[in-house]
């Protein structure tokens, strides 16, 4: 079974993908693969440079993700133009990782792909599971994490769906409001609903 963890930014996806991860699933992480995809010498790169200018690429040659962010989370042209490059690079580089993970007999892949609703990847995976946070809990912990004003924060939040229509569409909904530890009892109900057990994974 693939199953597509998705949520917002800074709801808490990349927590319950390691408790994922230490129950044993094979984890294909989005974000991570966003950064293998631009690394120094890669076409993706060499095209962001072309579109951006080279003042998204720091002097060693690799990626100014603050500065890239900067343009791309208050300007919807400009993060288009940016997703038409690089989201083709991330789905293909996703199902090479998927497919090998498959191929050596793991009957479960855990796809974590923040933008699963947006991007419409919806048919990658068989169960969505959207993990939601409030408003309020949401941009704290943008701010706390990242560092962000509230007005930097805002602008990510505001360049993603709403909360609401990611959890009308899941086939189960994580609600990370609480502590770990209830988060973790959520993770592990919705598991054995879903009839997976890693013992027999
Ligand atoms: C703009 C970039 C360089 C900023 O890098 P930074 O290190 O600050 O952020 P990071 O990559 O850790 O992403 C943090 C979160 O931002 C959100 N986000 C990232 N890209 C986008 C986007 N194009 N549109 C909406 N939200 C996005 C996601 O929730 C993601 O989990 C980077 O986010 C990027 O390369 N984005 C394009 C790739 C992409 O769409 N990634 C999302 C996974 S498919
Ligand atoms: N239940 C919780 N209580 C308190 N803090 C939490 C909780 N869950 C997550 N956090 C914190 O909130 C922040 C966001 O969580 P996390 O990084 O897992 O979100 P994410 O959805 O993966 O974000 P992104 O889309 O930006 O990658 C992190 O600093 C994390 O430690």
């Amino acid at each position: 079974m693939i199953i597509g963890l998705t949520g917002s930014i800074a709801s808490g996806k990349s927590t319950v993908s390691k408790m994922l991860a230490d129950l044993g699933y094979p984890i294909v992480d989005a974000d991570l693969v966003a950064r293998v995809v631009v690394e120094p010498g890669t076409e993706t790169l060499k095209e962001i440079e072309a579109i951006f200018g080279n003042e998204v690429i720091l002097p060693d040659g690799t990626l100014n993700r603050a500065k890239l962010g900067e343009v791309i989370f208050n300007d919807l042209a400009s993060r288009q133009k940016l997703n038409n490059v690089i989201h083709p690079a991330i789905r293909k580089e996703m199902l090479r990782q998927r497919d090998a993970f498959l191929a050596q007999g793991h009957k479960t892949v855990i796809l974590d792909i923040p933008l699963l609703f947006e991007s419409k990847l919806l048919n990658f995976a068989d169960k969505i599971l959207v993990v939601s946070v409030t408003e309020e809990n949401q941009l704290v912990r943008l701010m706390e994490r990242n560092g962000l004003s509230e007005q930097e924060a805002l602008a990510r939040i505001g360049s993603q769906l709403p909360m609401a229509v990611k959890e009308a569409g899941a086939d189960a909904v994580i609600f990370n409001n609480g502590t770990l530890k209830e988060t973790k009892q959520q993770l592990l109900h919705i598991l054995s609903a879903w009839e997976l057990d890693k013992r027999k994974d």
